[in-house]
């Protein structure tokens, strides 16, 4: 089992000056595999989700990739290894097209004349954002359209489709289906599991429980900076994680 592992968090700890955000935190995120990461406000689950991002550096204990001890310096460095992380503010340019956002900042250029000039290979890049649209589950996207004349559940699948096309090892999701409606939720889960499907290890962070166990495989409580519980999902009632989550017990069986 521990072969399957993608990328793991090993016993991490932040501080925020006297504030200690996580204490020896560990997760683990398997290929093909989606981890659910829970906890009530303030428990640390950002955190943990910017260390895993590259955004924040850990005062203690490392952070794994294929086996592998790795120190991200920046986000970008977290990027360029394949670990994709989907804010809960989506980070698109309303104005652009859905094309121009799949590839924004990641432009595909034409040499110009001489070499010496570069253009932007639109038609190749709608032509690849159609594709990894498709492939990440998400048909309806015009790509040429700008953003701006999408709903919000709209935004949010083309920003998911956007981490799940360029994501290689991992795509970590914070509260992606947050202000969703039922349908637009349903939507973003499947796109979860369609890079489940695809091999992908997701963290899926959510206060939206049933929806947490309805798409996750494992799930990971965390508690005032602490893991205190990870279990297979189906080992929780939705009252048990609450429970679990809450301090009211201290695993799932209790
Ligand atoms: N930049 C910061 N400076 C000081 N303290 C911080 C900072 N960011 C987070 N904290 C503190 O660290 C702890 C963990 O916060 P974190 O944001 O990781 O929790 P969370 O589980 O994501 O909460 P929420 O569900 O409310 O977003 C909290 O006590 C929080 O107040």
């Amino acid at each position: 089992m521990a072969d399957d592992v993608v990328y793991e968090a090993v016993g991490v700890s932040k501080s925020y000056g006297s504030v200690v955000a996580l204490e020896g935190a560990s997760m683990a995120v398997r290929r093909g595999e989606i981890v659910g990461l829970v906890g009530d406000n303030g428990a640390g689950k950002s955190t943990l989700v910017k260390i895993l991002s590259g955004a924040l550096q850990p005062d203690g204990g490392s952070i794994r990739l294929d086996g592998d001890e790795r120190s991200w310096r920046s986000p970008r460095e977290a990027l360029e290894a394949g670990i994709e992380t989907l804010y809960q503010d989506s980070g698109l340019c309303p104005d652009l097209t859905v094309s121009g956002n799949v590839f924004l900042g990641r432009e595909r250029l034409r040499p110009g004349l001489l070499g010496k000039l570069g253009f932007l290979d639109k038609p190749a890049m709608e032509v690849e954002a159609g594709e990894a649209l498709d492939r990440a589950g998400i048909g309806f996207a015009g790509v040429r359209r700008t953003v701006n004349e999408f709903s919000g559940g709209q935004r949010q699948a083309v920003a998911i489709g956007r981490a799940v096309a360029w994501a290689r090892k991992v795509i970590i999701l914070d509260e992606p289906t947050n202000h969703l409606g039922a349908r637009q939720a349903g939507e973003v889960l499947n796109v979860m599991r369609r890079a489940r499907e695809n091999g992908l290890g997701v963290v899926f962070i959510s206060h939206t429980l049933p929806h947490i166990l309805e798409v996750t495989d494992r799930v990971v409580v965390l508690r005032l900076g602490q893991v205190v519980a990870d279990e297979p999902t189906a080992n929780f009632t939705p009252d048990s994680l609450l429970k679990v989550i809450t301090g009211l017990a201290d695993s799932p069986a209790a």
